[in-house]
């Protein structure tokens, strides 16, 4: 029986038919696998030619970068932790904007407002009080793309004195609005008036109080003392200088993916200032600047001195001149510091992504991310650091 059945399967492999149609179907099968392989073949280098474009655009794109700075002066010591705090809080927010691909420009006024809500700092609510015991603000924003640039000095009444200054950038033909008018458009633009108290904290009522005392010294705590050790290798340091004590303006610098760099500062000024003083803060070229073809600075500090040698601009000035940001922002605030007697602080970022926190005065709290790694210090040569999830992690329960 097996044996019959053999010889018809042999029979059968000798039809032609037969023969013709496992043929057929071989060669379909062979086809059908060199497709099968040259797809696969052309699937992967596809992958590869993706991963290839991404790499390039990766390799075109800048790795953004964020400082800020919480003020230069002397801060006290039971508000040393505070500033930390609120300048590490404010570079992450900023930070925030600038990793999913935001702009330099967003980045910077949303760190500067998150340091303007935080009473710690001079700036929005927190701001020092003018002679007459009121609030007056000054902030400034620029966008190194365009070298745009909008100001508002003497402010009264409103939370956040850098989203006004974004609005006279963004939405009128004038780089600076004081006093009434800035009030004014502020009114026309919606931005909400809150009660002047509001900006008011016990400790800058109870400085303004002090400094109106018959016996009081209100250069103590406004811009003038004697420096015995705000600088480092200093032959001169019994100079008379003038020093900030414990009023932290506050400022960021940036630059985004695309490369472009942004400044901003706000302040709430001097103690016991003159009503309409105006200071370096709301003044393009001192309080900030900010260029593309070269970075971004935010200075604090003695506003008089700092409009003198009009330290943002020479900083830059510098860093044009083939200085590094670290450079250029000690040989500026050496200047000014000899040249006019002024002390100060400053943050820089440069068009290449290089970054500085320097300060001629005893402190200044500061803040950076860069490569998701946050690096913050308030004295000099303090500086910890730990990458950005770490300190996202433990930023509600202080650091
Ligand atoms: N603390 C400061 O930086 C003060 C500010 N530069 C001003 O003079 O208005």
């Amino acid at each position: 029986m097996k044996k019959l059945m053999s010889c018809k399967v042999v029979h059968l492999l000798n039809h032609d038919n037969v023969r013709q149609l496992i043929f057929q179907y071989y060669y379909k099968f062979s086809v059908q696998l060199s497709m099968h392989t040259i797809e696969i073949i052309i699937f992967k280098y596809f992958i590869w030619l993706i991963n290839l474009l991404a790499q390039l655009e990766e390799f075109g794109r800048m790795r953004p970068v964020i400082v800020v700075h919480g003020g230069a002066g002397r801060i006290f010591k039971e508000r040393e932790e505070g500033c930390r705090t609120g300048v590490v809080r404010a570079a992450l927010r900023g930070y925030g904007v600038l990793k999913p691909g935001g702009s330099a420009l967003d980045a910077v006024e949303e760190a500067v407002r998150s340091m303007e809500d935080d009473p710690h700092f001079n700036a929005g609510c927190g701001s020092v009080l003018n002679e007459k015991g009121e609030v007056e603000m000054d902030a400034i924003i620029m966008d190194g793309k365009n070298l745009a640039s909008g100001a508002v000095s003497a402010v009264k009444c409103i939370a956040n004195p850098i989203k006004l200054a974004r609005l006279v950038m963004e939405k009128t033909k004038h780089m600076l609005l004081t006093d009434h008018g800035a009030q004014l458009f502020a009114q026309a633009m919606g931005v909400p008036e809150i009660p002047g108290e509001k900006l008011v904290t016990e400790r800058s009522r109870e400085r303004w109080k002090k400094n109106l005392e018959p016996d009081s010294n209100p250069v103590e705590f406004q811009n003038k003392s004697f420096v015995t050790d705000g600088w480092v290798g200093s032959p001169s340091a019994l100079a008379y200088q003038f020093e900030i004590r414990d009023l932290g303006t506050v400022g960021a610098v940036a630059i985004d993916s695309e490369g472009n760099v942004a400044c901003a500062t706000s302040t709430g000024g001097l103690s016991n200032k003159l009503v309409g003083r105006v200071g370096d803060t709301a003044c393009i070229g001192s309080g900030g600047y900010a260029d593309n073809c070269s970075g971004a600075t935010s200075t604090t500090g003695h506003g008089e001195s700092i409009m003198k040698v009009v330290l943002a601009r020479l900083i830059l000035y510098h860093m044009e001149q083939g200085m590094s940001p670290e450079m250029a922002a000690d040989t500026a605030l050496e200047y000014m510091k000899t040249r006019v007697g002024g002390l100060g602080g400053v943050i820089v970022v440069s068009s290449s992504g290089e970054w500085a926190a320097r300060f001629s005065t005893k402190q200044m709290s500061w803040a950076t991310v860069k490569d998701d790694e946050l690096h913050y210090g308030i004295y000099a040569g303090e500086r910890h650091t730990k990458s950005v999830a770490e300190a996202l992690a433990s930023e509600s329960e202080g650091l």
